[in-house]
């Protein structure tokens, strides 16, 4: 099925304790890959009692881990790293027949999700403390940090190696142990990271993966007391669901949730530029990504003429089988996600946006869907108010630089924005105005592990990747030490 060069990588069990485990009742889940429907292989359909003991063999191995020295565990780190790297052409090839991107964008993604483990290897020896001037003669004051103990992972399907790795690496680097749930669509990216894991010498228990039913699991990863950290990325909808769940046990919560991005095209826009960001923002993985525009706000001067060159970019993207080539934009992940974009365009078009490109379903048939423009639209239309997480790109015309932060902020989401000006004031005034965790300015594709990553109001809480994301897995104590004397 899958022409790998390292067949090992190919795992249809799930790992936990350092071993790989079908489920207690022998029971198993297709997973099938979303370009041509067929059958790649199976994982286990796990349940609570296989995910409580992935909960006590992270338990159980946090006290060895967090013994470690930084630089210890950053070694370990760093080489879990070395074999991503190495292993990036299989490692891509398992991702695109499980999720359906192009093969040289699941070659972007090892890289990015390898720089995670990257970057936390080497911020693991950099989690420092504080001394305080003593308030009171006498005493010495400091602040220590300590990993925050076992955590809980839940990733979605179209990053499915990034979005591990961003939670794993700092998870790692600051000394705590993982259970992680991958989507049920795209297991074997995740379980691949996990042989690599074992041959980078990651400790049994330290790094588990589990499989099978996502209320199950989750059910257990949210009400086992041992987890002390719950970190997720996936809908807002079922964000919201693990928050209420984790509060009986008062975990620690991280949420990258959905987005509604909006793109400005201020009439001082260079337009070509806004063109190639408005492509790279909108159609990356096509449309499935949380920080892909879901709105295109152009100011009415330069409207006519953006969207004639927008179009014109949109109908030469490829539309193929991600092993293809020359594909440029691949499947959606399933029937589910043809159907919202489908009732997003049919909305807009019957309250009187018009299709410029694109609009239907691939000649390819499946779940492949033509790149689509659609001009006219308003505020009115369920693309305005609802991520449609697909190859739609939207115009929206506004005549002055204030309808267009108001448009843009009449959101309940606030994860990434974007906006083309070459105006200094102008630039100034728009990033201070929006209210998003992110603001790319005269660029369309800003994520890297080296900013915070994360959004506000309904799109989460917390922030991945950067100086600040090893954060999320360490708690701060304070120590007040008295009888010094002198
Ligand atoms: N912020 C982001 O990056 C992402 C946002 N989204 C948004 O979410 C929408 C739906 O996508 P979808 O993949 O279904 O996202 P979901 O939020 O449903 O799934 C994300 C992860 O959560 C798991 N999950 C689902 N329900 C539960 C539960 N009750 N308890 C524990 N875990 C659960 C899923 O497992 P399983 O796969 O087994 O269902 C998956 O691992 C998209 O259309 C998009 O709008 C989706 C993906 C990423
Ligand atoms: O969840 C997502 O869609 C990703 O976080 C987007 S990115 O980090 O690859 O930009």
């Amino acid at each position: 099925m899958l022409n790998l060069k390292d067949a090992a990588l190919f795992r249809q069990q799930c790992y936990i304790d350092g071993a790989w485990q079908d489920a207690d009742n022998g029971e198993s889940q297709p997973v099938r890959n979303p370009s041509t429907g067929e059958v790649l292989g199976t994982t286990p359909r796990m349940g609570a009692a296989e995910t409580r003991r992935a909960i006590l063999a992270a338990e159980a191995a946090w006290p060895a881990w967090r013994a470690k020295t930084a630089k210890e565990r950053a070694g370990l780190l760093r080489k879990w790293y070395d074999l991503m790297l190495a292993h990036q052409d299989d490692l891509a090839a398992i991702l695109t027949a499980e999720q359906g991107k192009p093969f040289a964008e699941a070659r972007g993604e090892i890289l990015y999700g390898a720089s995670f483990i990257e970057w936390f290897a080497e911020e693991a020896k950099r989690i420092y403390g504080d001394t305080i001037p003593e308030p009171v003669a006498g005493r010495r004051l400091v602040v220590i940090k300590q990993p925050v103990g076992v955590v809980a992972a839940i990733t979605p399907w179209n990053f499915p190696n990034a979005m591990i790795t961003r939670k794993v690496g700092p998870a790692l680097a600051a000394g705590c142990t993982v259970v992680v749930k991958p989507a049920s669509q795209t297991p074997y990216s995740a379980l691949a990271l996990a042989e690599l894991a074992e041959r980078a010498g990651i400790p049994r228990g330290v790094f588990n993966v589990v499989t099978g039913s996502a209320r199950a699991i989750g059910g257990e990863l949210t009400a086992n007391p041992a987890v002390r950290k719950l970190s997720f990325t996936g809908s807002t909808e079922i964000g919201q669901e693990l928050m209420a769940q984790c509060a009986a046990t008062i975990k620690k919560i991280s949420l990258e949730l959905g987005g509604n991005a909006p793109f400005i095209v201020f009439d001082d826009a260079d337009l070509d530029a806004a063109v190639a960001g408005a492509i790279a923002s909108k159609f990356r993985n096509t449309g499935q990504t949380c920080v892909c525009t879901n709105r295109l706000l152009v100011q009415a001067g330069v409207y006519d003429e953006f969207a004639r060159r927008l179009s014109d970019a949109v109908s030469r993207l490829k539309v193929a089988d991600g092993f293809d080539p020359d594909a440029q934009q691949g499947p959606l992940i399933d029937q589910a996600a043809v159907d919202k974009v489908e009732a997003h365009i049919a909305d807009a078009v019957s309250k009187g946006a018009r299709v410029l490109v694109g609009g239907k379903r691939h000649a390819r048939g499946g779940t492949f869907f033509e790149p689509t423009v659609l001009a006219d639209v308003t505020t009115g239309m369920a693309v305005a108010r609802e991520e449609t997480f697909g190859p739609v790109a939207p115009l929206f015309r506004f005549e002055t630089e204030e309808e267009a932060i108001r448009m843009a902020n009449d959101t309940e989401f606030g994860l990434a924005s974007y906006f083309y000006s070459r105006d200094i004031g102008r630039v100034w005034r728009v990033a201070g105005a929006l209210e998003y965790g992110m603001v790319g300015i005269n660029e369309g594709l800003i994520s890297t592990e080296v900013a915070p990553f994360g959004g506000v109001k309904h799109s989460g809480l917390g922030r991945e990747g950067s100086k600040y994301g090893i954060d999320e897995y360490l708690e701060m104590k304070y120590l007040c030490m008295g009888g010094i004397g002198g």
